[in-house]
This record gives structure tokens, sequence and C-alpha cells, in this order.
């Protein structure tokens, strides 16, 4: 059997920075090409990022990622890595009308293209295109209709784009009936709870259907609400897994295969779903197994917190950089949720990029004051103290506020006040909404909901708990001060705006609310079926009627990061003015 070593770059595209994508396929190229490598691939539209959502409809970044393409094969060649052949994802235009579909000519294709001795030797176009959850690639993309198998070293590599493998049938069929011997899928596969399993699940049972070894490539990094966890994955014909990556780090991951020898090609070959075969050959002998063969091996897997808790950290490490802020800002209250965002940006930009307000009104208890300062000792941020009394004062003089606006006002008034310091200072603001409080609304609409980014507006209050939790007890794994005082995590939630307030005055035990939740947000089930399940009648009238009349709030909460198969964002989309009442 020949043998193929592969390189798959685990990596980070930005959006919208072609140059610096370009730069980063030649860095990692360099690094394939050291490893001894005959082939290197990178994610899926590496060259532009993804997902590049309207950015496809303009004609000039997509001319400008075509030109990149070109440009890139050359430079390529040009640093004495040629030889090489590479596998990445652009965005490209279709050549020609495409049928049924009423696109011209011209209409955006999300691509990948194979760059061998200074030029593009091969491009194609996704297959299948998501359209459900947070995708909607039906909105920019026309499908393409080829089957790319590369012939190297005496093996047949056939080519896919992420959903390729996720449909039935399309290029896994046809690789099948193309005779490869490998599948290799690029991907851009958002991060979320428990995706990992049904990604393995479906890459093994791919493999048995393509009937050769697949190769799973996916990104790492974050893109606004998503998170891109890599996890890649190496799975035989037989189900084996051969390698997994490590989760959101980038990683080179590099592979000895031995592959069933590449057959003479068979002439006018008509594959399924349509597909045309394009066959590039880029030569080379068959290649003996080396004397040591390498491998990565299988990345060791981490438990649900720690898995969540690094998804939180990459994405809110990726959105404050993207977006070349330095420094976050975070009002810190002493309650569990702030201070679970506190140390998700310690871990994700360090202590000393951290800043933290503690903003004490006369309701504020001594307890909450303490176990802010409590936090920010521990973890060495940047602390200070502003009260609002006299704001609140002079407000109260000027318009007698009572009930309920007395008690958004300090919210409010915390909100301005950390706007005034991200604006003097440079830091964004950190939203410390979490998905229990966005689902029924129990924040104040330019209060607390203020922020630029919202690390654990997808986290329902009881997960805050387990992870806050297994932070601390982490940092006593690794020796180190658990960053969340204990008190923080044992006291009742209350949002301190009256006398003796605590959460449950208003909701449900959250340990009910969330299960309720689930079952209506994640789950999508109407009331008469939760109430069927058991729940009590008036809990879910209440809740039901609570998350459908705070849409309009959640529009206007900033973005943060995805974990669920749900999150409050474009997986979720719903009308504000909805008059329909019945869950
Ligand atoms: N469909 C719609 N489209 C657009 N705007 C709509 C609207 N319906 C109401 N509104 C407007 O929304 C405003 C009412 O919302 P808002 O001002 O937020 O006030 P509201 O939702 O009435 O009260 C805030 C609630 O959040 C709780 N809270 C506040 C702060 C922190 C925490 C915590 O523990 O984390 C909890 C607080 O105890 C209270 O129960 C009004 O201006 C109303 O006119
Ligand atoms: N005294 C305070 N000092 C600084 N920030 C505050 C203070 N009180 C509230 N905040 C800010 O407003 C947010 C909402 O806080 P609140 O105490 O009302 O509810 P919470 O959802 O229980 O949050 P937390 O668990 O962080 O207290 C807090 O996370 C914090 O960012
Ligand atoms: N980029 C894609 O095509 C992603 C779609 C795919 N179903 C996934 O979630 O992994």
């Amino acid at each position: 059997m020949p043998n193929l070593r592969l390189a798959l770059s685990q990596i980070d595209p930005w959006v919208g920075d072609i140059s610096r994508n370009a730069d980063e396929v030649v860095r990692w190229t360099k690094q394939a090409a050291e490893a001894g490598a005959q082939l290197v691939a990178f994610p899926e539209l590496m060259l532009t990022g993804y997902p590049v959502e309207d950015l496809a409809l303009r004609r000039s970044f997509v001319e400008a990622s075509r030109t990149a393409l070109v440009e890139l094969a050359e430079r390529l060649a040009t640093e004495g890595l040629g030889e090489l052949p590479v596998v990445l994802g652009y965005l490209g235009r279709s050549e020609r009308d495409v049928p049924r579909s009423g696109r011209p000519a011209g209409s955006p294709q999300n691509c990948a293209a194979v760059l061998h001795r200074g030029k593009v030797v091969n491009r194609f176009a996704k297959h299948y295109l998501p359209n459900y959850g947070v995708f909607d690639e039906y909105r920019y993309f026309v499908p393409g209709n080829q089957l790319s198998v590369l012939r190297l070293h005496g093996v047949d590599v056939a080519l896919a784009i992420c959903e390729d493998i996720w449909q039935d049938g399309g290029r896994v069929t046809a690789a099948r009936e193309a005779g490869a011997g490998l599948l290799l899928s690029i991907n851009g596969s958002p991060y979320e709870h428990n995706k990992d399993d049904i990604r393995l699940e479906l890459v093994t049972r791919r493999a048995a259907e393509a009937g050769c070894p697949l190769v799973y490539l996916n990104m790492v990094g974050a893109q606004d609400e998503l998170i891109f966890d890599g996890d890649s994955l190496v799975v035989d014909a037989d189900g084996e897994v051969l390698v997994r990556g490590p989760k959101f780090e980038e990683s080179l991951l590099i592979l000895d295969l031995d592959l069933p020898a590449a057959a003479d090609p068979t002439d006018g070959l008509l594959l399924s779903d349509g597909l045309q075969l394009v066959r590039t050959d880029l030569g080379g002998e068959a290649l003996p197994a080396p004397a040591e063969p390498v491998s990565p091996g299988i990345a060791p897997q981490v438990s649900d917190e720690a898995e969540i808790y690094q998804a939180l950290v990459t994405g809110t490490r990726a959105y404050v950089r993207k977006n070349g802020f330095k420094s976050v800002l975070i009002g810190l209250s002493g309650g569990i949720d702030s201070a679970l965002v506190a140390a998700i940006a310690v871990d994700a930009i360090g202590a000393e990029n951290v800043h933290c307000v503690s903003m004490p009104s006369r309701y504020s208890s001594q307890h909450s004051r303490d176990d802010a300062a409590e936090l920010a000792r521990r973890t060495g941020l940047n602390f200070r103290t502003v009260s609002i009394a006299p704001m609140f004062d002079a407000y109260m003089e000027s318009l007698g506020l009572t009930g309920l606006a007395e008690e958004n006002l300090q919210s409010r008034l915390r909100g301005t006040l950390l706007m005034a310091l991200s604006n003097q200072e440079g830091h964004i603001v950190l939203a410390p909404g979490n998905k229990s409080e966005l689902a029924v609304g129990y924040s104040t609409l330019y209060g607390d909901s203020v922020g630029a980014y919202g690390p654990i507006k997808d986290v329902y209050k009881s997960l805050i708990f387990r992870l806050a939790v297994w932070r601390n007890e982490e940092a006593v794994r690794r020796g180190e001060t658990p960053p969340i005082p204990e008190n923080t995590i044992s006291k009742p939630p209350s949002a301190e705006l009256r006398p003796d307030q605590v959460d449950t005055d208003s909701l449900p035990d959250y340990d009910l609310l969330d299960t309720v939740l689930d079952l209506y947000v994640e789950g999508d089930q109407g009331r008469d079926t939760i109430v069927a399940a058991g729940f009590d009648p008036e809990v879910v009238d209440r809740v039901v009627r609570l998350v459908d009349t705070a849409e309009y709030k959640r529009r206007q909460y900033p973005p943060g990061p995805k974990i669920s198969a749900k999150g409050f964002g474009r997986d979720r989309r719903l009308p504000i003015t909805n008059r329909w009442r019945r869950g």
C-alpha cells in the first residue's frame, strides 16, 4: 500500500483579513514541508475566514479572494514550497449559470482549491449548502457539481467541503464510485456542546460509506458568535479513530497513512447526484511506509465543564483581539455572573488587561463589595470602586422615581458609567447576562445589558454555578489560587436593586426554570407537551409568556459565544412583534 504523509493545519482564519490568512498559509505550509508532508490541508474558506456572511455578496471581496489565491500559489512556489500540494478554502464564483437556481454566472461560491508548482491546479465549489440553524448558505452561494480527485504518490484523494459529508449521498457516495483511496473534508464546523460526539459518529459512518479513510479537518478560533473547536479527526474505513486533534488549539497534525493504490482511471464515469469527476494528476512515485510512521495520536478528552469553559474563553479572546482591543471592562457586583465573566476574561486576555468596577448603591450589601474585592485580589485584575449614590440621588431629586423605575435607574447608571469609562479608557465592556436571564427578560434594557460582548449569554444559570465550581477546582489541581470567592458561589443570587431582593422573588428556582427553558427553547417543545411531561402548568405558562415577550430585549443584547444547539442568535429567529401566545 502506498503511504502518504499528510499535514492538517487546524488553524484560525480571520474573517476579512485575506493577506493575513495568506501569510498564515505560507507559514504553516513551511512547517508542513519541514515535517516531510506530501499534502497539506487548510480549513473551509481559509483565505477569507468563515463565515463571511454578506461579504460574499460584495464583488470586490470575491475578486480579492480569487486574486489572492492565484498570488498565493505563485508565492508558495517562490518561497520554495511549490512541490507540496496545498488544499484550502477560498471564496470564488461560478463560471456559468446554475440551472434551476435563477443565479447567473459569477454568483459567489464556497470553494476549495489545490495549489501546486505555482498554479491553481484544481478548483471546486461546495456541493451541499447548509441552510438551517446558524447557517444560511443558500442566501450567498450557488452549489458546485464536481468531484475533485487528486492523484498523488499513487493514491486518489477525493475532496469535500464540510456540509458535503453531513448530507447523504453527494461527494461521499461519489468518492466510493470514483474508487478514492482517501476522502479529505475541510471544515468550518462551529462548536456546540456535545457536537463532538455527533461529528465522530458522522465521520465514522461516512468513512464506511466512502469505503476509505476519511480525514476531517476543522478550524479553531471564533468569529462573532461562533466558536470553532478544531477536534479534527482521521477515521479509517472500518471505523477506527486514528487521529483526534486537540480542541480549541491551533495545531499542525502530521500523520502517515497507508492507503489503497489508485486504480486505472475509468473514463466517462457517471457519479451520483450529478457530480462530475475531475481528476488532477500531481504525479509522484508511490511511497512505502516510513520506518517510523508518525501520528499525533488521539488528544485527551476533557470534562463537559472544561470544554465549555474553554469555548467561552476562546470566544472572548477572539472577539477582543480580532476587533483590535487589548482590554475589557466589567461591572463586578460580587455575584456569580460577573465573577465568572471576570474569570473567563482573565483566562482569555490576562489579568492585567481586565478592568473591573464595583459600583455600590445604598442597597449593595457589604458582602457583595467584599466578594468583588476578594475576586480582584485573587486574580490580580485591575479593580476600583465608584459609588453610584451621588448620581442616583441627583436623578431621584430631579425625577422622583419609584418602584421599578427606581430599581432600573441603578442598573442604568451602572451601564452609563461603564460606557463612559469604556470611551475614556478604551476598554470594551463585557455584558454579564446569562441565558436564563436573557430567556425571561430578567435584565434592565440599557442597564446591565450594555456591552460589546456577552461571554455567558448562552449559559444557563445552573451551568454558571457548575462552571464556577469547575474553574476553582481546576485552579486547585494546578496548584493556583481559585479565582472565585466561595461566598460568591454559595450565596443566593440577587440583583440588589431593593432591600433584601433575591432572584427567586420574581423567578422560579433556577434549576426548575432552566429545565423548563431547556424544553421550550432547545427542545422546541410546545406548552402542552411540557405540561404533559409533569411540570406545573402555572410555572410553564409563566415561563413561556416571559420568554415570548422578551424577544425585544434579546435582539438588543450584545453578541456572545454560542455553546448550545440553540443559542439566542441566528439559531432562533422569532418575530419581535408577535401576538402568538400559545407556546
Ligand atoms: N415589545 C417591546 N419592544 C420594545 N420595547 C419594549 C417592548 N416591550 C416593552 N418594552 C420597553 O422595555 C422597557 C422595559 O424594560 P426594562 O426597562 O428593562 O424594565 P423591566 O423589564 O420592566 O424590568 C427589569 C427587570 O429585570 C430585573 N433585573 C434588572 C437588573 C438586573 C437583574 C439581574 O438580576 O440580573 C434583574 C428587574 O428586577 C426587573 O424585574 C420599557 O421602556 C418598555 O417600554
Ligand atoms: N454593585 C455593583 N457593582 C458593580 N456592578 C454591579 C453591581 N451591581 C450590579 N452590577 C452589574 O450588573 C450586573 C447585573 O447584576 P445583578 O446583581 O443585578 O444580577 P446578577 O444577574 O445576579 O449578576 P451577578 O451574579 O453578577 O451579581 C452584574 O453582573 C454587574 O455587572
Ligand atoms: N460549514 C458548514 O458547512 C457547516 C455545516 C455542518 N453541518 C456543521 O455544523 O459542521
